[in-house]
């Protein structure tokens, strides 16, 4: 049996934290009673005893209250230490030592479980574990022989529990089970049951499983015998079997000799009805001979046989001839195909010959047309009804080519007369520039000379105004200069000067627009020229174009059309293609449609 020897306390509730207030309990043997005034720290050293032995804390502590309060310490960091000493159940001394710390926050306070370990003494040595709480506290309890639940409710039970036995039935039901460990029992009790519903369970599908295999065994039984019988069986069989094939073996010889026989009398039955049907031709034949003999041959049979060799010689001979003759023929055969070649060739020579004709033949006509129309715009006589003759065409031919030189030399006159006349105008109207911008100039100095004239006479007038009423004298004289300065300033004569100038710039005018549309008339033949120059070249290019583009398809037309065609005819034979192209694609479609309505069925 266990038993507790000595407690130490330090900063627990009320038991101060320094050294000197390290409070030691000793226990007595059989009892140790505990008394005090109220809060001198009883309750507080059964919390210590219940926390050493069981790691529980008080209720409604939650740790943190059941530490010496910071506060009062003065400190804000306060650790507590609980060191118990207790003999365990194998009379061993064993030592646990319990400790935590508060620490005190701006509102609350922090609480640790700190060093948990119990030591032994061993053969004379102290051994320590330290390890977590759960397996501490169950090592205590081992070590003490004492449940927990009869630590926490029954040794160790708390004041503020101790009515504990007064609860309700359930709660009652809970501590009595725990303290009494029933739990455990009704669980093995429960698993008990479960093994033997189980086991029950295996025994009887064991039993049925006996009642099969027992029926098996009888069946194997019966099969064993069954197969002992069979294999006697057999075993007569095979004897039996032996005998047969013993006397088997002559009869299949005797068969395969009989089989032989068979074949050979079927050779010579198949022989005889050949020659049997031989035989029948034969005599087919010499009755046939005899019928179609018209002299019997009436010599001996070596005049016969002579006869027969010449005979023989002569087919011989003729055979001969007619391989040669069959030579001769395949070669004549060849030579026919060769020909066909070339006939072809010669076909399709005679095709393009014929093009040409055609063109040439057109040609002609064209040159015909053309001659007629030139030699009736060249006032030509005898060129009125083609065709015309080589001669004629020469005569022609020369004629044009002499009136084109005239007419080009007359044109190369006329253009160089032009030239001139162009080169004579542009200097006359240089001329006349000149001559207008001198008068112009004159006009202008006359014009001047005429407005100072004029300011003179009316400085003039305003001096005689002025000089009014001055002495008669003295106007008489005036009137004199005035007189003599009209008749200097000649004014009449400047007049008619100066229309008369105006005239003669108006005349030039006139005669300077002229020009100016002459000029302009000969700068539109100018450029009418160039662009028929122009035209000419252009249409050069394009016949060329066109000789290149007909020279290159010549040769596919001739081969498609038998000749080269013309525009009409190349349209029709490809309006008449397509046609039949879609003639041909129509068929196509109708012979393909029921063809895919049968794939679809
Ligand atoms: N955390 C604490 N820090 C400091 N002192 C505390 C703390 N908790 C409780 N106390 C003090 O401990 C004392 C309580 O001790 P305890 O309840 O053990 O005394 P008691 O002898 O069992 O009293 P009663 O006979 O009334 O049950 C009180 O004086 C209380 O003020």
């Amino acid at each position: 049996m266990s038993k507790i020897d000595k407690m130490s306390i330090l900063g627990v509730r009320s038991f101060g934290i320094e050294d000197k207030d390290k409070q030691v309990i000793s226990f007595f043997t059989p009892l140790t009673v505990l008394v005090g005034p109220n809060g001198a720290g009883k309750t507080t050293i059964i919390e210590c005893l219940k926390y050493a032995t069981s790691g529980e804390f008080p209720p409604g502590s939650k740790g943190g209250a059941f530490v010496h309060d910071p506060k009062d310490a003065h400190e804000t960091d306060v650790r507590a230490q609980i060191r118990l000493l207790f003999t365990d159940v194998n009379g061993e001394k064993v030592t646990i030592h319990r400790s935590m710390s508060c620490t005190q926050k701006a509102k609350n306070y922090s609480f640790k479980s700190l060093e948990q370990v119990i030591t032994r003494v061993k053969d004379g040595e102290r051994v320590s574990l330290s390890s977590k709480c759960g397996e501490l506290d169950r090592e205590m309890i081992s070590a003490l022989g004492v449940s927990k639940p009869v630590l926490n409710h029954v040794i160790f039970c708390h004041q503020e529990e101790s009515n504990w036995p007064l609860s309700e039935g359930k709660a009652l039901k809970e501590k009595f089970d725990s303290i009494f460990a029933a739990t455990k029992y009704i669980k093995a009790l429960e698993t008990m049951r479960q093994l033997r519903l189980t086991q029950n369970q295996t025994v009887k599908e064991c039993q049925v499983e006996l009642r099969y295999l027992k029926q098996n065994k009888e069946k194997a039984q019966q099969i064993r015998e069954t197969v002992a019988t069979k294999e006697a069986q057999l075993m007569s069989s095979k004897d039996s079997v032996q005998r047969i094939e013993s006397q088997i073996e002559p009869l299949e010889n005797r068969l395969m000799d009989i089989d032989t026989k068979l074949g050979k009398v079927m050779k010579l039955d198949s022989d005889i009805k050949a020659l049997e049907s031989r035989k029948k031709q034969m005599e087919e034949d010499n009755r046939e001979l005899e019928e179609t003999m018209e002299q019997v041959f009436q010599g001996s049979d070596q005049q016969l046989q002579e006869v027969y060799q010449n005979h023989q010689r002569t087919v011989k001979e003729k055979e001969r001839r007619l391989t040669d003759c069959q030579k001769e023929m395949e070669r004549a055969g060849r030579e026919c195909q060769r020909l066909n070649r070339v006939k072809a060739d010669l076909l399709v020579e005679q095709g393009r010959l014929q093009l040409e004709a055609d063109r040439h033949t057109q040609n002609i006509r064209n040159r015909d047309a053309q001659v007629r129309s030139l030699s009736s715009f060249l006032d030509m006589e005898g060129y009125d009804r083609p065709p015309f003759a080589a001669l004629q065409l020469e005569n022609f031919h020369r004629f044009v080519s002499q009136r084109l030189q005239q007419e080009k030399e007359t044109n190369s006159q006329v253009l160089a007369d032009l030239l001139e006349k162009e080169q004579q105008k542009q200097q006359s109207i240089d001329e006349i520039r000149d001559k207008k911008t001198g008068l112009e100039r004159t006009v202008e100095l006359k014009r001047d000379l005429q407005g100072k004239k004029q300011q003179e006479l009316r400085n003039i007038r305003a001096d005689l105004q002025r000089l009014e009423g001055s002495s008669n004298t003295d106007h008489v004289v005036q009137e004199h200069e005035l007189q003599s300065a009209v008749q200097n300033s000649n004014v009449e004569e400047l007049k008619v000067e100066v229309i008369e100038l105006q005239k003669e710039k108006a005349e030039l005018d006139r005669a300077q627009r002229r020009l100016d549309q002459e000029m302009e008339t000969l700068n539109t033949h100018t450029t009418a020229r160039t662009q028929m120059e122009m035209l000419k070249k252009d249409k050069t290019e394009k016949e060329e174009q066109v000789r290149k583009i007909k020279s290159r398809h010549s040769e596919d037309l001739v081969s498609l059309l038998g000749h080269f065609p013309n525009k009409r005819e190349l349209e029709d034979w490809i309006y008449a293609k397509s046609k039949e192209i879609s003639n041909t694609r129509d068929r196509l479609a109708k012979f393909n449609r029921p063809n895919r309505h049968s794939q679809l069925f």
